[in-house]
């Protein structure tokens, strides 16, 4: 299913929607934090989707436990270096890894550019510790409004020189795409990428939006663009890549089975998609678990399932040098 000789990429997944529910339960105790329940066994409904939720937002609140106990900027590293390890067992072997800082800082109060070093410092180490390569991406989290999300983005660029991208994430019906214009254009003068969630929970118009407005170079998810013929066309001549999410597509509600992801007709219109997990603990999956879906309940076959690993590489944020060399060191595995 996975091609041996081709680098497995995982270019969506947020660093703060995977943080293992052991750590969750761990640093509650440690920090003297209240959780619902007395065992651990009976915690993790409240943690992982069970099945699906019923909409975008009922699946976004289970990502809360694993913010609120980081009580210090040790714990942020700790997961950060946690979320390395968890890349290394998982057989990926480059990710872009996207956070919330104001997300993650919210509950404590802690100062969220020493958040966004503290990420940086646990990345740096797990990569490192397990050999694995990833960079960062900045999230600004429209759920918590204009202002907020401007204070996360002046958090961010402070380090701008350890990040990739920016990306816009949370509530896209509540907080649409325009409202945040002038924050991607700051993006664009720090000459940091842009990838955008659109068309999960909304249209086809957010895509656009996302692309005109915010000059989005890769999409998060995108499922709606299908509605759009003209959107394929723009999104296949402009080399717009979907990251898509399958078992996140599903558990969002936003497909109401796997079976019924447009995926096919991507490919058809020659748009590149690649294959990713979004929010791994919380869904309760992995990346080789979404290409065997691709497989099983959507018929891809072996070229094509090839394809999309080259997809992954080819819209990484990273220099056409660096795709060469994780494609050199991965054949001189084998
Ligand atoms: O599938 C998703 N769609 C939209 N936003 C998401 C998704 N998963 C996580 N976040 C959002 O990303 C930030 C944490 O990295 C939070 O704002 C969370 O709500
Ligand atoms: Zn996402």
């Amino acid at each position: 299913m996975i091609c041996e000789t081709l680098p497995l990429i995982d270019l969506h997944r947020h660093l703060d929607g995977n943080i293992r529910p052991d750590t969750i339960w761990d640093l509650a105790q440690q920090n003297g934090i209240d959780l619902p329940v007395e065992h651990f066994n009976d915690f993790i409904p409240h943690v992982r989707i069970q099945d699906k939720a019923s909409d975008l937002m009922e699946f976004l609140v289970k990502l809360d436990w694993g913010v609120n106990v980081l009580s210090s900027l040790e714990d942020c590293k700790r997961v950060a270096f946690e979320n390395v390890e968890d890349l290394s067992l998982a057989g990926i072997d480059y990710a872009e890894l996207r956070f919330s800082p104001y997300y993650m800082a919210m509950k404590h109060n802690l100062p969220t550019a020493d958040v966004v070093a503290a990420v940086i410092e646990g990345v740096k180490q797990g990569c490192e510790e397990f050999g694995v390569k990833a960079n960062l991406i900045g999230i600004l989290s429209r759920t918590f409004g204009l202002e907020k999300c401007q204070h996360e983005l002046d958090s961010l660029l402070v380090h701008k020189d350890h990040l990739v991208a920016i990306d816009l994430a949370g509530d896209e019906l509540g907080k649409p795409a325009n409202l945040f214009e002038d924050q991607f254009k700051q993006v664009a003068n720090a000459g940091l990428n842009v990838t955008i969630h659109a068309g999960e929970a909304a249209g086809p118009e957010s895509v656009w939006h996302a692309i005109k407005l915010l000059k989005a170079q890769r999409i998060g998810h995108g499922v709606k663009s299908y509605e759009d013929k003209h959107l394929l066309d723009y999104l296949a001549e402009n080399n717009i890549t979907l990251e898509t999410c399958l078992t996140s597509n599903y558990q969002t509600g936003t497909i109401d089975r796997i079976s019924d992801h447009p995926i096919h007709t991507f490919l058809e219109h020659g748009v590149k998609v690649c294959l990713n997990t979004d929010d791994p603990a919380v869904e309760g999956i992995e990346l080789k678990h979404e290409y065997t879906l691709a497989k099983q309940q959507l018929g891809l076959t072996t070229q094509q399932l090839q394809d999309i690993q080259l997809n992954a590489l080819n819209a990484a944020f990273i220099s056409d040098s660096e795709k060469q060399t994780l494609l050199t060191e991965k054949s001189a595995k084998i």
